[in-house]
Parts: structure tokens; sequence; C-alpha cells
């Protein structure tokens, strides 16, 4: 069965806690249970890894290229700042969708680039949490479609 990772970065642990007017009342246990319920309906295994450190998301996208398919990515604050974590995304040539939760291009000017991005094979930004089930739902189409070719 094809296998997701669901990357978290720094402060998403708080999700529920940490300004829920931005981010909404939803907790990150509340992510990843809606991401693998989404990825097992569409017949996909989901992983998950949160960090608040930069060296073990790189790791981890290192990681993946060993089990996963593809990955969604909420990087934080780190999506505004990594070229690492780009790099590491860059090496292990894995399809993976971008999601913010809240609309970044309505917020401050930093973060309204993404080192990401260039990358993805699409971003969902301003969706709430439901934008991590949309994106697990986009990257099952593109798995579908790639093992029909
Ligand atoms: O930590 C986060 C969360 C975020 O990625 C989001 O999900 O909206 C947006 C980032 O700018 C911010 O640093």
């Amino acid at each position: 069965m094809p296998r997701l990772l669901l990357l978290n970065g720094p402060n998403l642990n708080l999700l529920g806690t940490r300004e829920p007017d931005v981010y909404g009342s939803a907790t990150l246990a509340d992510v990843e249970d809606l991401a693998r319920t989404t990825a097992e309906a569409v017949g996909l295994e989901l992983r998950t890894v949160q960090s608040n450190s930069e060296g073990a998301l790189v790791d981890a996208v290192q990681a993946a290229r060993e089990d996963c398919d593809g990955l969604v990515v909420n990087a934080g604050a780190y999506t505004h700042t990594s070229i690492a974590l780009r790099d590491a995304l860059a090496a292990v040539a894995l399809p993976f969708v971008e999601v913010h939760v809240s609309n970044v291009h309505a917020r401050e000017t930093f973060r309204h680039h993404s080192y990401l991005a260039p990358l993805a094979s699409a971003v969902i930004v301003g969706a709430g949490v439901q934008g991590y089930a949309f994106a697990v739902q986009r990257l099952a189409t593109m798995l579908a479609e790639q093992s029909a070719s």
C-alpha cells in the first residue's frame, strides 16, 4: 500500500492552543487523525512526524525516501527560511503538497515567500486544517495517475 509522510514543523505541536484566531481550535492530534482517516479512505497509509528542529525535519525527509511515496508538508516558519529543508525535498525527489493552515498571503510579508513552494506539486493555504485532507486527496490522485501510466 502506498505510504505518505505527514510532516509538521515548529510550533505546530501547539495547534489548538496557539493563536486560535489564526489557526483555529483543532489540535495536532486532530490534524493527524483527519489526515490518516482521509488517507485510509483512499487506500494510503500515513506516517506522521512533528518536530520543532530543522535538522530533525531534514532527517525525516531523507528517511522518507526509504519508505514513502509522497509527503504532506507544513514546515511552519521554516517554510520562509530553510534552504536545508528545500534541499532535502529536492534530494529525495518525492511528490509533496505544501500546506498552511492560515492564509499566509494575507499576513506579514515575510510569510509570503516559501523556499519550498517552487518544488511542491501543489500548495494549499488558508483552508484551515481541512487543507491537510485536500493535500492527502491530491497526492492519492497523483500516485494513482503515476501508477496507471
Ligand atoms: O507556523 C506557522 C504556521 C503556518 O505554516 C500555517 O500553517 O499557517 C504559517 C507559517 O507562516 C507559520 O510560521
